[in-house]
């Protein structure tokens, strides 16, 4: 078992799983304890007993167990969904706390479609490990050792005929099947692509057929891969047929094994004839057992590869840390940037060298120059996304390397360019600022952007759909920025949030940030938008 898949056992919770693994034993060994009382009852009804009395056991146990079965079902796979649902609450709430530090710095060259695929796909298989892989495997063992106990209290022979067999179905026929079947799928497939690309050489080169050979050389290869299919083909179809016959044939071997030896000892005398149909029977319900390994061995595969990806994740080292005693948030909110030096992974040049920069307390710093100059950058370094290769980024004096993640980010409001909405309630996006805002002061605060609509439509308490699609991507700057007026932070910092909007609506935001008592640090394309409030830093490249 990789290490990956031990991490993934160790979120299991143990109380539930082993419930779900004896009740799954139980379901099973109800099941051929049905089979077994069923072919006892037949067997003591043949032999026309004076009074149904004394049959009268062996029919409650048949009522027994029939009813048991079921009901043992029921109970089972509600344990166990309620296990499963449990794993992967504890998965993703393991993977997320994974992601959130790695992102966005560490996170630089993952794609989307993979990351997503990490957080769905392969949790939703690794949800499996149980109920696919680890239950069955663990019920095969648990209810096969009991099922071949209890044989051996009517024919030790038996038993240990049912235990060969079990062993032979439950593991050397999935096992070899497995091989078998991964060279034949390999065989299957090569053959199918050289078929293919034959076929695509021969329609492309109908014209040249014309003038050359007629295409004889050409069906000659096309026949051959042909060939090449079909005998791909037949060895799958074989290979099937194969563990087909053996999945039916070894319980039937187990059965006429019963027959044989139970047979020999009741025709000794030694055995009650009662027991005949009972141990032949419940031999063949014993079967049960390892039917779900072949399914779990096809599983594996599969969930060891999503353990290995999702575990991957863990391995990355966040760009960012918190340091090992952080110093206490300072009171003075001035950020200062000093020599400062930004080189993205894989980047030829730096994004920023030797930037120097000053946002003191309350003042309004607006930072300008040509796009993909690093404007975005210094705000990433400013909320610690990222530390400087060289020179320091400051807080009231202090390095924020000395500050915790949490502190540097109380700090600084950010407004990105884009702001991330989340698929709830408008109130809900807006308290991701300021959790504990009344609706009131959620109310003004969409006056100030100039959102007032919003309130009627989808409303404090409406939807804004899945990451804000209700809304056009201008609202959805503006929820952004009311989302940072209403954050307690001394600093904001705003990357182009006026970029939506038309001239006097843009004039009136940029003129209430002006007013503010808190620092701001603006990234514009248009700095001649601004008053003598703000001071503009240019930069360039
Ligand atoms: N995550 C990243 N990985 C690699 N390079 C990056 C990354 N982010 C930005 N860059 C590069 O760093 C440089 C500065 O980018 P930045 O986004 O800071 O510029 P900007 O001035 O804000 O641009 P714009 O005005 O277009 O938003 C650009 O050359 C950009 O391609």
């Amino acid at each position: 078992m990789t290490a990956p898949l031990l991490g993934v056992l160790r979120l299991v919770p143990r109380g539930r799983a082993a419930l779900g693994v004896v009740l799954g034993a139980l379901v099973i060994l109800c099941g051929a304890a049905l089979l077994a009382v069923s072919g006892a009852l037949i067997t003591g009804a043949a032999q026309r007993p004076e009074t149904l009395l004394v049959l009268l056991p062996l029919i409650t146990a048949v009522r027994l167990f029939g009813v048991a079965r079921p009901v043992l079902r029921y109970a089972e796979r509600l344990v166990t969904h309620d296990l499963t649902l449990r794993l992967v609450g504890r998965l993703r709430a393991g993977l997320l706390a994974t992601l959130v530090p790695l992102a966005p710095a560490a996170l630089t060259g993952a794609r989307g479609g993979d990351l997503l695929a990490r957080v769905r796909a392969d949790v939703d298989e690794l949800q499996g490990v149980v109920v696919r892989l680890v239950a069955p495997a663990v019920v095969a063992g648990l209810a096969g050792t009991v099922a071949v106990a209890l044989t051996a209290l009517v024919s030790p022979p038996l038993a240990g005929v049912l235990g060969v067999l079990l062993v032979v179905l439950g593991v050397v026929v999935p096992v070899a099947a497995r091989r078998a079947g991964r060279s034949g799928a390999t065989a299957a497939a090569a053959a199918d692509a050289s078929h293919g690309a034959d076929v695509l050489d021969l329609v492309r080169g109908l014209a040249d057929h014309a003038t050359g050979d007629g295409g004889a050389t050409a069906l000659r290869l096309l026949d051959a891969s042909l060939d090449d299919q079909a005998r791909a083909e037949r060895s799958e179809a074989r290979l099937t047929a194969v563990t087909t016959a053996l999945r039916e044939g070894v319980p039937a071997l187990g059965l006429l094994a019963a027959l044989w030896l139970v047979g020999r000892d009741v025709a000794a005398g030694t055995t009650a004839p009662l027991l005949l149909a009972a141990a032949a029977l419940g031999v063949l319900g014993a079967f049960e057992a390892v039917g779900g390994l072949g399914a779990a061995y096809a599983a594996a595969d599969g969930v060891r590869a999503a353990a290995g990806r999702v575990a991957e994740l863990g391995a990355r080292r966040p760009a960012v840390t918190d340091p090992p005693s952080p110093r206490s948030r300072p009171d003075d909110p001035a950020l200062r940037f000093r020599a400062v030096t930004l080189t993205y992974l894989g980047a030829g040049t730096a994004a920023l060298g030797g930037l120097d920069l000053d946002v003191g307390a309350g003042e309004k710093v607006a930072l300008t120059g040509p796009s993909g100059v690093g404007k975005s950058s210094v705000l990433a370094l400013a909320l610690r996304a990222r530390d400087p290769d060289v020179g320091t980024v400051t807080l009231g004096g202090v390095d924020l390397r000395e500050l915790s993640l949490a502190e540097v980010r109380a700090a600084s409001a950010w407004v990105p360019q884009a702001p991330t909405l989340l698929g709830s309630s408008l109130a809900a996006n807006l308290r991701l600022g300021r959790p504990d805002a009344t609706d009131a002061e959620l109310v003004e605060v969409l006056h100030t952007v100039g959102l007032d609509a919003l309130l009627d439509a989808p409303g404090l308490d409406g939807w804004v759909g899945e990451g804000g699609s209700r809304l056009s991507a201008g609202e959805r700057a503006r929820v952004g920025l009311a989302r940072a007026l209403l954050a307690p932070a001394p600093v904001l910092l705003l990357d182009e949030p006026t970029a939506h909007l038309d001239g006097p609506l843009a004039a009136r935001l940029l003129d209430h940030l002006a007013g503010l008592d808190r620092g701001v640090l603006l990234v514009t394309h248009r700095p001649d938008a601004l008053d003598g409030r703000w001071r503009t830093v240019s930069l360039t490249a």
